[in-house]
């Protein structure tokens, strides 16, 4: 039987996110789109910029794009800035989303001391937790062994993670480029990939992803980043409204870009609300971004 990419019997162990990632690629192609509800996205399509605007904002953006995307990733912080009952939005939409059997990777770019960290963890990666996604996106700038409750809890319910390596923003450059030979951003593709062997070696894909820009330029290749030992998903965003696309994509990866899940926000949800523009706008750019297309 092909792995689903989300629901499963009741009490059935949760297949390893990395196989899931994989099987959603093959059902519904290689992008992942972004539920980032700015303020500006909001006034376009007519809502107010309340947690009720929110709301119908989410539930259409999961209704029209979770079809056509390997994945959705909800920006936190778009949520947090509604507070209590913005973060009861985003509860509610990673609930529907789970339903639907779309997958969501939280972009809440966690990352702390460990034993905060372990809270951080069961918040995102936690089963029964009302805010856990299939995956999360990491900050492993106060050393990448800091993360270890969220890598650990993730393995134990197959659940997945993205650390930062390269960040789309040019400020990022200043710290991960740093180190010489021996960059940060060389040394967190390392420990990443230390996190996959045991999937590689069997013959399975990791669940330990990456955060690689589509806007680094050369720096994959100038830092000297082995991508071809990662083993696992590399989650780029940096095309659409940052200026990226598939030219760039091609330059920055070379021979990883089978790996990369290139991802876009608001250059897809502008297109709305309107469901067959919306719907139009995710089809184009998975035209434009990604090499392979859904085969079923
Ligand atoms: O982790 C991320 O997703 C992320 C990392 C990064 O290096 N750059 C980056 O833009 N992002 C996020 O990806 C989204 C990009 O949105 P758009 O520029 O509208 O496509 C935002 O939610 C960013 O916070």
């Amino acid at each position: 039987m092909p792995p689903s990419t989300g629901t499963r019997p009741a009490g059935a162990p949760r297949e390893p996110f990395g196989v899931r990632l994989a099987a959603a690629r093959r059902r519904r192609g290689g992008l992942c789109i972004g539920i980032d509800p700015h303020p500006a996205l909001l006034a376009a399509w007519d809502l107010p910029d309340s947690p009720a605007g929110l709301e119908r904002f989410s539930l259409a953006a999961l209704e029209v794009l979770g079809p056509e995307a390997a994945a959705l990733k909800p920006q936190v912080a778009l949520y947090e800035r509604h507070g209590s009952k913005g973060l009861a939005v985003l509860e509610m939409l990673l609930a529907r989303a789970a339903e639907a059997d779309v997958l969501t990777i939280a972009d809440a770019k966690r990352g702390d001391i460990g034993s905060t960290m372990t809270a951080y963890a069961e918040a995102w990666l936690g089963d029964g937790a009302p805010l856990a996604a299939d995956a999360v996106t990491l900050n492993p700038y106060l050393g990448f062994e800091s993360l270890r409750p969220a890598l650990d809890l993730a393995a134990a319910t197959g659940r997945g993670v993205f650390v930062l390596a390269l960040t789309s923003n040019p400020e990022g450059a200043s710290v991960q480029h740093a180190g010489g030979a021996e960059s940060v951003a060389l040394r967190i593709v390392r420990a990443a990939a230390a996190e996959n062997r045991a999937a590689a070696e069997a013959g399975a894909p990791g669940s330990v992803g990456l955060v690689i820009g589509a806007t680094v330029g050369s720096a994959v290749t100038s830092l000297g980043l082995d991508l071809g030992a990662l083993n696992g998903p590399i989650l780029a965003p940096g095309v659409g409204a940052q200026g990226a696309g598939a030219r760039e994509l091609e330059a920055s990866f070379g021979a990883a870009r089978p790996l990369v899940l290139p991802t876009s926000s608001r250059a897809v949800l502008a297109a709305g609300p309107d469901p067959a523009r919306l719907r139009e706008a995710a089809r184009s750019a998975r035209r434009e971004l990604d090499p392979l297309p859904a085969v079923d």
